[in-house]
């Protein structure tokens, strides 16, 4: 059934923290960025996920790019790590993390996302990510859980699944979702949003000031930070899109992808609010 996303589906499942909480237990995002060169699509996603309430968020940098990251985070944490072991071992406290933005079209990213795969954390994969499968898709399709979500622009997409956009998008996300066996979401003016057992939403709140650089950065920032707080990761992806749409039509022109982290918070209250209305 293609159901249209409508925050009455998924608003009484977002996380919101209890009296008792603390910040590991709201959840722990770990964000995966690329060289010195490239990490502020790695601080992007970082900040948006701190800001949908991930209780503790970690950058995870090669080690030259410590010395640019480190001035430019605040409540965002650091580690540097020297290979995809490594790797591996440092996000075994993590309850989700976001790879692929910026982190480089090479056999690094391959190996940091196979390392990924085999912690316990549940991924969400982006940009450079699932670029750097084109013509190898499978094998990423083979590291795959159900919970892990993966999230392409049409270009992405294609690398990924060559053709499939021909039978339209919705199709094509179902059929992408049931290939990977993972969450798919398709970016766009309407994005849309497949699960591996057939459910698929369309997005109908896109707003056109989100066409600037660094947003789907956010987006994979905003979707694992809800995971990090265990919501389903279908439900999380529906939500993280429609908020990251409504905090770009509230901010509207002069949006820049920084913009978008501190906007959610209203988006967020007037969700917040409608739940406790009832
Ligand atoms: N602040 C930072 O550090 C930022 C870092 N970033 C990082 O930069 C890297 C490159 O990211 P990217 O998305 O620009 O590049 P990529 O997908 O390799 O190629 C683009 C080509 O794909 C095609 N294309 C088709 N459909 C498309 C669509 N819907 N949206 C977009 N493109 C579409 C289109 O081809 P055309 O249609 O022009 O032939 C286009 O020329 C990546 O690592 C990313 O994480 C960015 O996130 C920005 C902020
Ligand atoms: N015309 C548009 N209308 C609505 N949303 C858009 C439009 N153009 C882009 N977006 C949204 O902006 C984001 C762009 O993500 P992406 O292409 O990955 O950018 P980047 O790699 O620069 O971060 C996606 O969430 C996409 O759905």
């Amino acid at each position: 059934m293609i159901e249209t996303n409508d925050p009455a589906i998924w608003r009484n499942f977002l996380p919101w923290p209890g009296a008792e909480t603390h910040k590991h237990a709201r959840g722990r995002l770990g964000v995966v960025s690329g060289r010195a060169h490239q990490t502020g699509a790695a601080r992007l996603a970082a900040r948006a996920g701190l800001r949908i309430g991930a209780g503790v968020v970690r950058i995870y940098c090669p080690p030259d790019a410590v010395a640019v990251i480190a001035p430019a985070i605040e409540a965002v944490m650091l580690t540097p790590f020297a290979s995809a072991e490594a790797l591996a071992r440092e996000v075994e406290e993590m309850d989700a993390v976001v790879v692929g933005p910026a982190a480089g079209l090479d056999e690094a990213t391959v190996a940091n996302i196979q390392a990924l795969a085999s912690s316990g954390a549940a991924l969400v994969i982006d940009a450079d990510g699932l670029s750097v499968f084109k013509g190898r898709s499978a094998e990423l399709f083979a590291l795959l859980d159900r919970d892990d979500v993966l999230t392409p622009h049409e270009g992405e997409f294609e690398r990924l699944f060559p053709g499939l956009l021909h039978r339209g998008r919705v199709a094509a996300a179902a059929e992408a979702a049931e290939r990977a066996q993972a969450v798919v979401v398709l970016k766009g003016a309407e994005t849309v949003i497949a699960a591996p057992d057939g459910r698929l939403r369309i997005n109908r709140n896109g707003s056109p000031w989100l066409a600037t650089a660094g947003t789907g950065d956010v987006l994979s920032g905003m979707i694992g930070g809800l995971m990090a707080q265990r919501m389903d990761s279908f439900d999380a992806a529906c939500a993280a899109v429609w908020i990251h749409a409504d905090a770009a039509d509230r901010f509207g022109p002069g949006l820049i992808a920084e913009d978008l982290s501190e906007t959610s918070p209203v988006s967020l209250r007037a969700l917040w609010m409608a739940v406790r209305q009832g």
